[in-house]
């Protein structure tokens, strides 16, 4: 594979499936909606071959050996910096030649040797309907300012933080009695069916981001990617979708 491939030419019908590799630094329950959903092959084909961690003590670790999959901590403490933390990083990553690398709950902010390395195959889930509340503690930041209306989005990673294109979000509304743990949980509940929708649409080939945008089935995706209905979320969970 050579430098900087955008694996999006890989093609679905390829001999192997497609590798993917994911990072984490904590519970990892997104990274557990991933590994339920490459069980029930619904990832797009494709197999997390590693799952790598910059906190060592990460319950996320404990997910992927129970599931069979590689577990690596790295801790970026044992980095006398923040590249060559990355430098090190890249070199864990690129023994698995992965086609997609996901964040999952990864919280370090990567360089843009990092960034640059996976540009194109690289995606985020984030707490927040972005661009509102980039960075973090998102949840106590909205239920701070009143919104009625939170979420999560799923994005390409950049070199800006949190301001790479959406790809798809969710919405979930807040309720007056809505603390940081109940509103964390809503978000939860929505992020654990986009990640996976995400995903799979990247390794089917259908997802791409082009030098204007990313694209799903070679059509551009509106400034805020694509919404998952209320009504898609709450047949999906099983609740009412009025709620
Ligand atoms: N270059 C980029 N790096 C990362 C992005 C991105 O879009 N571009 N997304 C983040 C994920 N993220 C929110 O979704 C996020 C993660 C971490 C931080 C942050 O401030 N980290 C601090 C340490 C915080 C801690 O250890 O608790 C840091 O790295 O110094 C903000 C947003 C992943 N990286
Ligand atoms: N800024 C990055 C960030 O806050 N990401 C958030 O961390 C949580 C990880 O949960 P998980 O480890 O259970 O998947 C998720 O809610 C994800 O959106």
């Amino acid at each position: 594979m050579s430098d900087g491939d955008t694996l999006n030419d890989f093609t679905p019908e390829a001999a192997e499936p497609p590798r993917v590799v994911v990072l984490i630094s904590g519970s990892g329950s997104n990274l557990q909606a991933l590994i339920d959903a490459q069980g029930y092959d619904e990832l797009g084909g494709g197999k997390i071959v590693a799952v790598v961690s910059n906190q060592p003590d990460a319950y996320g670790l404990k997910r992927a050996k129970e599931a069979g999959i590689e577990a690596v901590a790295l801790p970026h403490r044992e980095y006398d910096s923040r590249e060559a933390f990355d430098g090190a990083l890249i070199k864990v990553i690129e023994r698995h030649e992965p086609h997609l690398v996901v964040l999952a709950g990864f919280m370090r902010i990567l360089t843009p040797r990092f960034v640059q390395r996976f540009y194109g195959r690289l995606l985020n889930i984030h707490p927040s309907l972005l661009p509102a509340y980039q960075g973090l503690n998102t949840h106590a930041r909205a239920l701070a300012d009143g919104v009625s209306e939170h979420g999560c989005s799923v994005h390409f990673v950049t070199e800006e933080l949190d301001g790479g294109p959406v790809v798809l979000q969710a919405a979930v509304a807040v309720a007056e009695d809505d603390d940081e743990a109940s509103l964390k949980e809503k978000v939860h509940a929505r992020e654990h069916l986009i990640y996976p929708i995400a995903v799979r649409w990247f390794l089917e080939g259908r997802l791409r981001l082009e030098a204007q945008g990313p694209t799903l089935d070679a059509t551009p995706l509106p400034p805020q990617g694509l919404r998952l209905s209320h009504q898609d979320a709450a047949e999906e969970l099983d609740e009412d979708p009025e709620e």
